[in-house]
């Protein structure tokens, strides 16, 4: 099996200019002297969407059915809900009680770490994403797939989404201390990876060598079956639309409400307005923040402006989701709803990369924990805890 994201294809390439004074707020600012590309598409109503591929297996496609979207579609999906249920959905959606489909309860929750104490907001807070993630949405608009995605993957031929081989990455500052050091690892699609380790192990410049951001020294990055060190800049931008990107220092645009925020996101890449007006409100609902499209970041407590990111980086159905810290700056009772938001958009098929000092979430969740060390891969466990690690 092949490329498991959309085809980069000649003359696919993304719009490049920027909107002065706004595409800045979505680009994360790499320090590393490598990056030349921003990570988002930059905004140019004039360029025409890149023409859509026939098929992609692992986009999030609601309007599809399963067996369409997902290669583990053959395989028996305890979550998947039936017909009915996925009616129930959108009724609990719009106001009925939740908890009444029948498919949902059999999704394990997380198991809550020690409960920490709450105030009254961030109770609320914690309801109403409580509330957003028990909704049908969530089942009915992804594809559901089982457990054991990478065995799966495995039996059903279908190739890893990421492949480091040999990586070495030295920067130029720092010639005598590698911040990757001969990495290789795999990541089949649909995986939940947390990616842990001390500061300065070399988490951000991973991620950053699978977002192109950097470039390896030496060494091969394969995502989606696209080798990073021989792309071309011209496509990386398009690779990126593959990718949903989650960090912790994200900003919103301050001026914009949770809405705009997330409808820029698909401007830049051109996405006409009839989708925008569907998706927008579609992916604020599955976050919980149905009743605060219209509030701007200062009306937003920490919580729910990485709500809005994540929204805004679920929004264009990546494939694949890359987190930095995404919980970093956040209470306990939010960062696991935040996590649990992650791992409901994981269940429903995207491949979501974590990197985090969050320990009790790494051993609450039991998902596979790839360790560095100075750079090195020390642990790779199919379902692993934090281990022995200080949180800095
Ligand atoms: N742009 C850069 N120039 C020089 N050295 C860098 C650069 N970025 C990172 N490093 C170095 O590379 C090493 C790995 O850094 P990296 O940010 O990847 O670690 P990390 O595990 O993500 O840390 P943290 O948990 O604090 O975010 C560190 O020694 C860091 O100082």
């Amino acid at each position: 099996m092949g490329n498991h994201f959309r085809t980069v294809e000649d003359g696919q390439d993304a719009p490049a200019a920027n909107a002065p004074g706004t595409a800045s707020h979505f680009a994360y600012s790499s320090p590393d002297e490598d990056a030349q590309t921003p990570l988002y598409p930059q905004a140019d109503a004039g360029m025409p969407e890149p023409a859509a591929p026939e098929l992609d297996p692992f986009a999030y496609h609601p309007e599809m059915p399963t067996s369409q979207v997902s290669p583990f579609a053959n395989v028996p999906s305890p979550e998947a809900p039936a017909p009915g249920d996925m009616a129930a959905g959108h009724t609990q959606a719009t106001g009925a009680p939740a908890g009444t489909n029948a498919a949902l309860a059999s999704i394990p929750s997380i198991p809550d770490p020690a409960e920490p104490a709450v105030g009254a907001d961030q109770a609320h807070e914690v309801a109403t994403l409580n509330t957003a993630l028990e909704s049908g949405d969530f089942t009915s608009v992804f594809a559901p797939v089982g457990e054991s995605r990478k065995k799966m993957a495995h039996e059903a031929g279908v190739e890893p989404v990421i492949v480091m081989e040999h990586v070495t990455k030295i920067y130029p500052a720092q010639p005598n201390k590698p911040a990757l050091e001969d990495v290789n690892l795999e990541v089949y699609p649909g995986e939940f990876v947390f990616l842990v380790g001390h500061s300065g192990s070399g988490k951000s410049t991973l991620l950053r060598t699978i977002m192109r951001e950097v470039k390896p020294t030496s060494g091969r990055v394969i995502v989606a079956g696209q080798d990073l060190m021989r792309i071309r800049n011209r496509k990386v931008p398009y690779l990126r639309r593959q990718m949903g990107i989650v960090f912790q220092d994200f900003r919103l645009l301050p001026n914009k409400t949770a809405y705009e925020n997330v409808a820029f996101a698909l401007e830049c890449i051109g996405k006409p307005r009839g989708v925008i007006r569907a998706q927008v409100p579609e992916v604020l609902r599955l976050v919980g923040l149905a009743d605060q499209m219209n509030s701007t970041p200062d009306q937003l407590s920490g919580g729910e402006q990485q709500r809005v990111n994540v929204a805004r980086a679920m929004v264009n159905r990546p494939p694949l989701l890359i987190c930095d810290e995404p919980t970093g700056n956040l209470d306990p009772a939010i960062s696991l709803g935040i996590m649990k938001l992650l791992e409901r958009i994981n269940r429903a098929g995207t491949t979501v990369i974590v990197a985090t000092h969050d320990r009790e979430m790494v051993d609450s969740m039991h998902r596979r924990v790839i360790a560095l060390e100075a750079g090195h891969v020390i642990r790779d466990q199919e379902r692993g805890g934090y281990g022995n690690y200080g949180a800095f």
